[in-house]
């Protein structure tokens, strides 16, 4: 009972609040809770016992004063209100006095407030009891003296007989989850109930107020000593203010002598702000369930019945703990015990008979109790005793067995459902993001948003050698600008842009500098971010993207890798192919473009390498208008992109003769390739401490970036060493002696990246777009040099040739069914598709093209050989000096064979110096300059079929291939 007592202090002070609250104070439901908080936890510390009293000590169901004459009672009264009074000087909130009608103040006011059904009012004894532990020390000023006016207010009110029953059946505190609930339902109850006799008590006051106020304003002379009260009343009022100056709670207050007695929520001033007008009542249920939260109740209750037994036995546990031969001398020989309660601490509470404090001269506050080392030790020695003293059987002393420390059964029993529904909760709201409406936030846009004044500082000079595609996406540049002049003549704008291209070609930057120019926000995100593992997810992150480009309008969203959504619904017959989840979100973006219109200026540009696996409903007019695609960048896009990057690194180099150099370098280098080049130029040149990065820096780059690595660690065998170097002397004089092959760079048998043993390196004659038949039997002979010189030089040949066969089997047999080469075939075409299951051509094709392909294969093969039997001689000198020297240039092989038959094209002549070796326009360089590769393999799936014959970037594998 005290405890529950305990919690209507909290409540009245709730209830004071609320008044408060109510008058126009502003008191946040923080402090609301940081105020009670304390009450529990500051004094847990300061408890030396943890034994509980029996509450039958303290209350009774009947008031003790109902027998009694009724001037005995009122004196009774008057002295509790009194002591009250003595007990708490503050306590100036209705506390009943005799009136001089014979009738206590309480007794009046008490009938003003009727006990509804179901509520008692507490004895003096009780209520007394409660005071007391006000007055304990090391409780707050503030919370006595909430005690005490949420003890005179109930003194007036009454209490539910419920909780009175409750605190009956649990003087340990040990309540059940379900009385729990109906404590808080209890505690509601009060808190109205308080509330409204708090206000009611208030508005009293402010009449009397008013009345003082007059009788003063008629009598100016007649100012009396004030009463002690009034006097009371003034130290709180200065103790207020000076809260009040220290930023507490009860702003907005004006100070003021006030008269009469009085509720604590008296407005001093007079001065009434944000009070009730009218005489409804404020505190109404809906009010109260909206100022506490269900939640703030439920955690009331639990913080209350985990925490208060603790503090029960600090305040209220008077208790003494004795030895067992105390308990047999003084209790049980003088059967003072009515009961004994073995805890399973190991402790033993001794519960006495009524009147056996007087009998035996005990402290009846006093709650005894002693320790047992074991249960069944400590039945036997009460047996032992109990025969000892003859008490007969029926008389025995019963024993109870109970659980002590309340929270514990608790805690074990729905501690880990609380731990996991609140680590739930604490997931949901972090997880939740902004609004924190959708489940974890998964539906949220993962969009990143530039702002055009902070993060997007690309321009259009940023991106080089695209022309084509710059101008085309400027259109949408000038509509965010200035859309009237396109709505001025009718025109709709483009709501979207598709820029497809191979890798690394500058799609994205392109986009970033449409928002750079632009000077709008940009949001970018991934084709992928959409994806998850939960249906729904990305049509709902879709949604929420476009309602934020909405808000930010104009705004560009970028969709970078759209084929990760935007695959084409048809294609559920490949592997992997039809997805609900990614059709359903593809259906979002759809509805999306379709729903906002040309003049909400929202541009939504996407990037893709696969252009050709889109979605057709993604592609047609109205949605992605402008197909942009953007290609590797040719050899002057190539000089641009190096230009922009050149900027940023240190180099003294003639910038116009590296650029040109660089690029005739780099064909078929995307500008993604040019910028880690430049990159890799800058490192190497860091790595051996040099002044600025030089030529040779940008060339190892290449080479690096082409060939990987060189592998110094790899060691060869003498005769492996001399295979590869036969190998690759075979392919260094076809590319010398056959006059539509690409000229020789550099020839080398130091292994490098991925399982390359040795290569040659070959320039391609410029950007070719077009090979002829010529060309291609050339490159396929030079392809084959390498086994046919292994041929004619050694008893037998390696595994190294793998890849050369692959390389020319395949441009053979596109020869055949793709470019029409084959007069027998014919002009056909035949793709090759992996999943079809039938072959578009009949049996008879299929073996005229596998007569084809071979065909030409054996027609390369003895062009080849007829080659390098008349070259035997000269490929020997080239292989005997790559054992030597591991490596040999351009000028090397000059040196060795000659001049080279042929004249070498126009960008090669201009920028290594031709034949005459690697000179530079102004005649410096030359000799001993390194020459460079060639460029990668122009292998990319999505971009128009461009089959030129791959680069002969010899690859020589090792036997591991066999297995
Ligand atoms: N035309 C260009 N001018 C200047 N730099 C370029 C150009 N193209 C590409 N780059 C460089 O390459 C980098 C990568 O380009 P970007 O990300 O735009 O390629 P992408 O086409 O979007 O590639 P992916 O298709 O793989 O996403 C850029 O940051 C830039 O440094």
């Amino acid at each position: 009972m005290a405890r529950i007592l305990r919690q209507s202090a909290q409540l009245a002070r709730i209830a004071r609040q609320s008044q408060q609250l109510a008058l126009g104070r502003s008191l946040s439901s923080t402090s609301r809770l940081a105020r009670l908080a304390p009450l529990t936890a500051r004094h847990l510390p300061q408890s030396p016992s943890r034994s509980s009293p029996s509450s039958l000590r303290f209350y009774s169901t009947e008031d003790p004063n109902k027998n009694k004459p009724s001037d005995e009672k009122e004196s009774s009264s008057n002295n509790s209100s009194s002591s009250s009074k003595n007990n708490n000087n503050n306590n100036n909130n209705s506390v009943p006095e005799e009136s001089s009608d014979g009738q206590t103040e309480l007794e009046k006011t008490r009938k003003e407030f009727p006990l509804p059904d179901g509520w008692v009012h507490f004895t003096e004894e009780e209520l007394e009891r409660f005071r007391q532990f006000g007055a304990l020390k090391g409780l707050p000023q503030f919370m006595k003296d909430d005690l005490n006016r949420t003890v005179n207010a109930i003194r007036v009110v009454g209490a539910p007989d419920e909780l009175r029953e409750l605190a009956r059946r649990h003087p340990n505190g040990n309540l059940t989850i379900g009385e729990m609930g109906r404590v808080i339902r209890i505690l509601t109850k009060m808190t109205k109930r308080l509330a409204e006799y708090e206000v009611t008590m208030h508005r009293r006051a402010l009449g009397r107020d008013k009345d003082a106020v007059k009788s003063k304003e008629q009598d100016p002379q007649g100012a009396k000593e004030p009463r002690p009260e009034e006097q009371e009343q003034e130290k709180e009022e200065r103790h207020e203010e000076q809260t009040k100056k220290a930023g507490g709670p009860a702003a907005g207050q004006a100070g003021g002598a006030g008269s009469g007695k009085g509720g604590d929520g008296k407005n001093k001033g007079g001065k009434e702000s944000g009070g009730p007008q009218d005489g409804g009542n404020p505190f109404g249920k809906k009010w109260f369930l909206g100022r506490f939260s269900t939640g703030d109740l439920i955690m009331a209750a639990v913080v209350w019945a985990l925490i208060i037994p603790y503090a029960e036995a600090t305040f209220f546990g008077q208790s003494k703990e004795i030895t067992w031969q105390e308990v047999h001398k003084d209790f049980l020989s003088k059967g003072l015990v009515k009961k004994l309660t073995v805890y399973n601490t190991g402790k033993v509470r001794v519960e006495l008979h009524q009147d056996a404090p007087s009998a035996g001269g005990l402290d009846p506050n006093v709650q005894y109790f002693f320790s047992i080392g074991s249960v069944d030790s400590f039945q036997k020695q009460l047996e032992e005793a109990q025969n000892q003293l003859g008490i007969p059987l029926q008389d025995r002393i019963p024993v109870n067995y109970a659980t002590e420390g309340g929270m514990w059964p608790i805690i074990m029993a729905f501690g880990p459902t609380l731990l996991l529904v609140g680590l739930l909760m604490y997931t949901t709201r972090s997880l939740g993001g902004r609004g924190g409406n959708q489940m974890f936030g998964f539906g949220k846009s993962k969009a990143k948003m530039f702002n055009h004044e902070s993060a997007v500082k690309v321009k259009f000079s940023d991106v080089a050698g695209m022309d084509e595609a710059k101008a085309e996406i400027m259109e949408f540049v000038s509509f965010l600008k200035t859309p009237e002049r396109f709505e001025r003549l009718g025109a709709k704008i483009p709501r979207g842009a598709i820029l497809s291209g191979p890798p690394g070609t500058g799609k994205t930057l392109l986009a970033k500098a449409t928002a750079g120019e632009s000077g709008v926000p940009f949001f970018s995100v991934s084709g992928s971010e959409f994806v998850e593992m939960f249906v729904g997810v990305g049509s709902s992150r879709v949604r929420d993207l476009f309602a934020s480009a909405r808000k930010n309008a104009p705004c560009i969203i970028f969709i970078d890798e759209i084929d990760a959504i935007g695959r084409s619904r048809q294609d559920g017959s490949r592997p992997g192919g039809s997805n609900d989840e990614r059709e359903s979100t593809l259906n979002q973006i759809l509805t999306e473009m379709d729903g906002f219109n040309t003049s909400e200026q929202i541009v939504v540009l996407a990037g893709t390498n696969r252009a050709d696996i889109l979605d057709q409903a993604l592609l047609r007019p109205g949605r992605f208008d402008r197909h942009i695609y953007i290609d590797r960048p040719t050899m002057k896009g190539r000089q641009d992109i190096f230009k922009v990057h050149l900027k940023k690194i240190v180099t003294k180099e003639d910038q116009e003769h590296l650029v040109g150099r660089l690029s005739t370098l780099t064909p078929g280098f995307s500008g993604a390739d040019i910028a880690n080049v430049v990159n890799e130029a800058a490192l190497a040149a860091a790595r051996v401490n040099a002044e600025s990065v030089e030529l040779i820096h940008f060339e190892q780059a290449i080479e690096r970036v082409i060939g990987g690595l060189e592998r110094k660690s790899l060691v060869l065998k003498p005769q492996e060493k001399r295979t590869v170097a036969y190998h690759e002397a075979g392919h260094a004089i076809c590319g010398w002696y056959f006059e539509n092959a690409d000229p020789l760079l550099k020839v080398s048998i130091i292994p490098r990246g991925k399982g390359a043993l040795g290569y040659a390196q070959y320039l391609p004659s410029g950007d070719a777009y077009l090979m002829t038949v010529e060309q291609l039997m050339d490159r396929m002979a030079m392809t084959l040099g390498g086994r046919i010189s292994e041929e004619l030089h050694f008893p037998t040949v390696t595994t190294g040739a793998s890849d050369d066969f692959r390389k020319v089997t395949q441009m053979a047999r596109k020869m055949v069914t793709e470019w029409g080469m084959s007069d027998k075939v014919g002009p056909m075409h035949f793709s090759e598709d992996p999943h079809q299951l039938q072959k578009p051509f009949s049996e008879t094709t299929a073996q005229a093209i596998d007569a084809e392909v071979r065909r030409i294969v054996d027609q390369a093969y003895a062009q080849c050989r007829e080659l390098l039997l008349a070259k035997k001689h000269e490929v020997g000198l080239v292989a005997e000096e790559l054992l030597k020297k591991e490596m040999l240039t351009r000028d090397d092989m000059v040196r060795l064979l000659g001049k080279r038959p042929f004249p070498d094209h126009q960008d090669f002549e201009k920028y290594f110096g031709g034949e005459d070796g690697l000179k530079k326009p102004d005649g410096s360089g030359g000799q001993g300059q390194k020459s460079a590769p060639p460029p990668p393999p122009a292998e990319d799936a999505g971009s128009p079929p461009k089959e030129q014959p791959s680069p002969a970037f010899k690859e020589v594998r090792g036997r591991d291939e066999l297995r």
